[in-house]
């Protein structure tokens, strides 16, 4: 047992997929786990272990946020003994190319969170997919027939900004998306010698006037990029 986790040692698995939604979890849980336990409910931030194509894997929620997505990196890695996690969220599209419902996979995170600073005061930390993850994601994602693009994305500490000239200006320079955990994730799993990979899905776009997607479709319309990350865990 941890801080924020109710699991006994031994009920996470050494692969895990982190949605932020704690409802993505259970979609999760129930619609692609065989036998599937539910391990937390601390703060609702729900979390389970069963199997996919026989292997024992988890899915355990991670909140909106650097602060939020790091503790339970943080438990999950030192307490739990975690070695493969694997992100599926929703990002904001920032390139005019990108789509709503297009999956990205994350190579890097740009952020403007000063997280990093204590740790490295004079440094910009480069947090960075770990290849083995992404190379088989995108084979993976490939082979279901799923376009995927790769890419930087940028980790925002704020959702809701006064002006958008920042984002803008990180899509000239080839950002194609904006979340809000992925340095963090990456930066941990750096740090402890975890391996880490972010999987988006784009739910509205920053530029365009595409239409968002529901809450409900968020939940549950996600099923490509769940797909990718399930087979990437066990491969
Ligand atoms: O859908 P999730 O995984 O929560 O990811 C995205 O959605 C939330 C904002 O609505 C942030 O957490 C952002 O990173
Ligand atoms: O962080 C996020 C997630 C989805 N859409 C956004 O604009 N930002």
């Amino acid at each position: 047992m941890s801080i924020h986790i109710e699991a006994k040692p031994g009920e996470i698995a050494d692969r895990i997929l982190l949605p932020g939604d704690p409802l993505r979890a259970k979609y999760i849980a129930e619609t692609y786990l065989e036998n599937a336990v539910q391990y937390n409910n601390v703060r609702g931030m729900l979390g389970y272990t069963g199997t996919y194509k026989g292997q024992r894997i988890s899915v355990q929620g991670t909140g909106m946020g650097i602060p939020s997505i790091s503790i339970y990196t943080n438990e999950l890695i030192r307490d739990y003994g975690v070695k493969k996690l694997i992100r599926v969220g929703t990002c904001g599209g920032v390139q005019k190319d990108i789509h709503v419902r297009d999956v990205i996979l994350a190579m890097s995170a740009t952020t403007d969170s000063s997280v990093n600073h204590s740790t490295f005061p004079t440094i910009d930390f480069a947090p960075t997919a770990n290849f083995d993850l992404l190379q088989k994601a995108y084979s993976i994602g490939r082979e279901l027939g799923i376009v995927l693009r790769a890419g930087n994305v940028l980790s925002a500490d704020v959702f809701y900004r006064d002006s958008m000239d920042i984002v803008k200006k990180l899509g000239e320079y080839g950002v194609l998306a904006v979340e809000m955990e992925t340095s963090a994730l990456y930066t941990l799993a750096a740090k402890y010698g975890a391996q880490a990979l972010t999987i988006l899905t784009v739910s509205d776009h920053i530029f365009t006037d595409e239409d968002d997607t529901t809450a409900a479709e968020r939940q549950t319309s996600f099923n490509s990029m769940i797909k990718i990350a399930l087979e990437t865990a066990i491969n």
